[in-house]
C-alpha cells in the first residue's frame, strides 16, 4: 500500500492527535460527570486476533490471482482491517479486541483480478469484505464467519487511478480505491472538481462513497454522491455488470440504484463514471444567527424550496450552537462523523450557556425553547449571543448574485448576519473534528453521532423523538443536532451525543442507539440519510423496507451472489 494508513485505534494521522484543552475537561467533569482516568489504547501488538483460519494452500491460491506480495496476513494488516470507525469500533479496538479481523487482506490490481478472486472465494466459501477507506460507521466492514472457511478483506487501495476525463460531457472515470483528496488533486489539474466533501473526506474512497450512498458537506450545491454517479462497473460472483449508458434513460428500472448503497453485498464496484463540475473560482462561507431552531429550519426550507440555494447550508440547534460558542475548536466541532465539522463562531465565551447536560427528560419542541440540554433559546452566559448558527457557503465562478439572493431570504425570515468569521472558522475545522473524538474517548466520554432524514412537516416530531429517546437511555447526555442536507421536500437531522462512559461503554451506547433508532422509525424518519445500513441498521432497515422489499433484496442477493460470500451479515436483513 502506498497511501498513508490511518491510526488503527482512532482517526486519521497520528501526528494530528489533539490534547483536550482544560476548559473542555472541566466541561466534561462538571456537566457530564466524566471522572474516569485517562485510558490509552493497548499497544497494536497486544490486540487480540483469532488464528488465521485459511490454509496455506488457499492463501497461495489467492496470491496466484493478485500476486503473493498482495496477500497480507501480518498482525498489523489484519488489525488495520478489523473494523470501521464508529465509536463502538474504536472502543473495541482501543481495548485490544480485534476478534472481527479478517484472516487475510487481499489487494487486487484490476477488475479482472477482482472477478477472479470472487470466483475463487465462491468456490472455496471464503467470505469477502470489500474495503475502501475503512471509514464505515455502521458496522459495514465486519463479516459473519459462520459457515465460511475464512474471511478476506478485499482492499481496493491498489485500484486508485483516474482513468479518463470527458471534459465535453463533464464525466470522469475512476477506479474505486482512490481517496477523495487524491481524486480532487487529479481533477484540479483539469480545472474540475467532484465537490464531495464528507467529514471523512481525507480517508474515504470513491468506491466507498458509492457503496454507502454518501453525502458531503456541500450537498446543497453539488448533490449527494449518488447524484454524481453516471456509470458503474461491478464485479459480482455471477458476472460483470456495466451500468449507465446515457445521462438519463427510460429503459426500465435504473440498476445503478441497486448498486448504490449495496455496501459490498451485491458486488464490488471496480470503476465509476462520475459527473464533475468546474472547480469554483470563488468560495465564500458566512454565518447567520437565528433566534431558534424552528426559525432557522423555516429559513433553510425557504432556501431549499424557493432558492437560491447556497452550496453549503447548515443550521445548528441551540445546544450545538452554544457548545460551539463555548469552544469552537473543541466539543462544538466534535463528535465524529457527519457532513459537518463543527460550528464554532470563535467567540470564546464561557462553557456554560445554560445547563448543557442537565438532562431533563422533558420533550423539547423544535421551537428552540427550553431545552433539556442547555439551549436557553436565548442567550448563553458571558454575553454569548445564543440562538442558532447557520453556516451558508457559496462556491462558483461568481457567487455574488446567489449570495445576495440567499441573504435576502435569510434576512426576511429573521436571520442576523454574522459575517465571514464563523464561516472561516467552520471551514478551518471541517475535517479536524474526528480527532477530538479520540481524545474524548480517552478521557472517559463517549461521543457518537446518528443521523436521519424526514419531510419538513415531520422534522420537529423527529427531532423531539430522538432527543427524548437519547435522554431516556443515557440519563444526562449532551445532545446536539444540526441540519446539513436540505431538499425541497425535507432535510436530514444529525445528532451528536456526548455522555460519561458508565459500565461497558459499548453496551451503554448500544442501548441508547437502539432507543434512538426505534424513535426514528416510530417518528417516520429513515434509518440513515448518509451513513448507510451496515450491520447496525440492518433490522431497522428491514422494517423500513417491509416484507416485500426484503424479499426483493434477498432475491437480488441470491442471484448475484449465490454462495452468499459478499459481506455476509451486512445490509441484507
Ligand atoms: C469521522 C467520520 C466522518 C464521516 N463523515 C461522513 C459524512 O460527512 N458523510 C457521509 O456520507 N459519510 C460519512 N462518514 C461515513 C463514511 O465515511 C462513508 O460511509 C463513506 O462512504 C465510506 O467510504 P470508505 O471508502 O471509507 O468505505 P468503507 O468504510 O471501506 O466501506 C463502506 C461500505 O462499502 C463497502 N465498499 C467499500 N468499497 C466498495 C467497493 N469498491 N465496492 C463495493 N463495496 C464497497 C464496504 O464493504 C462497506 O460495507 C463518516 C465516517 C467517519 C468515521
Amino acid at each position: 500500500m502506498t497511501r498513508e494508513p490511518m491510526l488503527w485505534s482512532g482517526w486519521g494521522d497520528p501526528a494530528r492527535a489533539r490534547e483536550l484543552p482544560e476548559p473542555v475537561r472541566a466541561l466534561l467533569r462538571d456537566l457530564l460527570g466524566v471522572r474516569s482516568p485517562e485510558t490509552p489504547p493497548v499497544p497494536l501488538e497486544d490486540v487480540r486476533l483469532a488464528p488465521v483460519s485459511l490454509s496455506a494452500a488457499l492463501l497461495e491460491e489467492l496470491g496466484g490471482v493478485v500476486g503473493g506480495p498482495h496477500v497480507l496476513t501480518s498482525h498489523e494488516a489484519r488489525v488495520r482491517h478489523a473494523r470501521g470507525k464508529s465509536t463502538p469500533d474504536l472502543l473495541l479496538m482501543r481495548a485490544g479486541d480485534g476478534l472481527d479481523a479478517p484472516d487475510a487482506v487481499v489487494l487486487p490490481g484490476s477488475h479482472e483480478e477482482v472477478a477472479e478472486l470472487l470466483a475463487l472465494c465462491a468456490r472455496e466459501r471464503i467470505a469477502v469484505v470489500p474495503f475502501g477507506g475503512g471509514t464505515s460507521v455502521v458496522g459495514g466492514l465486519v463479516a459473519s464467519r459462520a459457515g465460511f472457511a475464512g474471511v478476506v478483506a478485499l482492499d481496493l487501495g491498489r485500484m486508485d487511478r483516474l482513468l479518463s476525463v470527458d471534459a465535453e460531457s463533464m464525466v470522469a472515470a475512476f477506479e474505486p480505491g482512490l481517496r477523495a483528496p487524491e481524486a480532487e488533486r487529479l481533477l484540479a489539474a483539469h480545472g474540475l472538481t467532484l465537490g464531495h466533501f464528507p467529514q471523512s473526506y481525507e480517508y474515504a474512497t470513491l468506491g466507498g462513497f458509492a457503496a454507502a450512498r454518501s453525502s458531503g458537506q456541500a450537498s446543497a450545491g453539488y448533490g449527494r454522491f449518488d447524484d454524481m454517479v453516471a456509470g458503474l462497473t461491478v464485479a459480482t460472483p455471477t458476472g460483470t455488470l456495466e451500468l449507465g449508458r446515457a445521462p438519463k434513460s427510460a429503459a426500465g428500472p435504473d440498476l445503478r440504484q441497486l448498486v448504490l448503497g449495496s455496501e459490498g453485498a451485491f458486488g464490488v464496484i471496480t470503476s465509476l463514471r462520475l459527473r464533475v463540475r468546474r472547480a469554483p473560482a470563488e468560495k465564500v462561507y458566512e454565518g447567520w444567527r437565528f433566534g431558534s431552531f424552528a426559525e432557522g429550519t423555516a429559513a433553510l426550507r425557504a432556501l431549499a424550496q424557493e432558492g437560491p440555494l447556497p452550496t453549503v447550508v447548515r443550521l445548528s440547534d441551540e445546544t450545538e450552537t452554544m457548545v460551539g460558542l463555548a469552544k469552537p475548536d473543541a466539543i462544538g466541532a466534535s463528535g465524529g462523523h457527519g457532513a459537518d465539522g463543527g460550528t464554532g463562531v470563535g467567540s470564546g465565551h464561557g462553557a456554560h450557556g445554560g445547563h448543557a447536560a442537565d438532562g431533563g427528560h422533558g420533550s423539547r419542541s423544535a421551537d428552540g425553547g427550553h431545552g433539556a440540554d442547555g439551549g436557553t433559546g436565548g442567550s448563553g452566559s458571558g454575553g454569548a449571543p445564543g440562538g442558532c448558527l447557520v453556516i451558508a457557503g457559496y462556491e462558483g465562478a461568481s457567487v455574488a448574485a446567489v449570495r445576495a439572493g440567499a441573504a435576502a431570504v435569510l434576512t426576511r425570515l429573521g436571520g442576523e448576519p454574522l459575517g465571514e468569521e464563523p464561516g472561516r472558522s467552520w471551514e478551518h475545522g471541517r475535517f479536524s473534528a474526528p480527532y477530538l473524538r479520540d481524545s474524548l474517548l480517552a478521557a472517559g466520554a463517549t461521543v457518537e453521532t446518528l443521523e436521519t432524514a424526514g419531510f419538513w412537516s415531520g422534522l420537529p416530531r423527529l427531532y423531539d423523538a430522538v432527543r427524548l429517546a437519547l435522554h431516556g437511555a443515557l440519563g444526562s447526555p449532551l445532545v446536539m443536532c444540526h441540519i446539513s442536507h436540505v431538499y425541497e421536500t425535507g432535510a436530514s437531522l444529525y445528532f451528536t451525543v456526548v455522555t460519561a462512559q458508565r459500565g461497558d461503554p459499548v453496551e451503554q451506547w448500544a442501548r441508547a442507539k437502539e432507543a434512538a433508532t426505534a424513535a426514528v422509525v416510530e417518528a417516520g424518519g429513515t434509518v440513515s440519510h448518509h451513513h448507510g445500513v451496515g450491520r447496525d441498521h440492518r433490522e431497522a432497515y428491514a422494517a423500513e423496507l417491509g416484507p416485500v422489499g426484503v424479499q426483493i433484496l434477498r432475491a437480488v442477493k441470491d442471484r448475484l451472489d449465490p454462495a452468499g460470500i459478499l459481506n455476509p451479515g451486512v445490509l441484507i436483513p
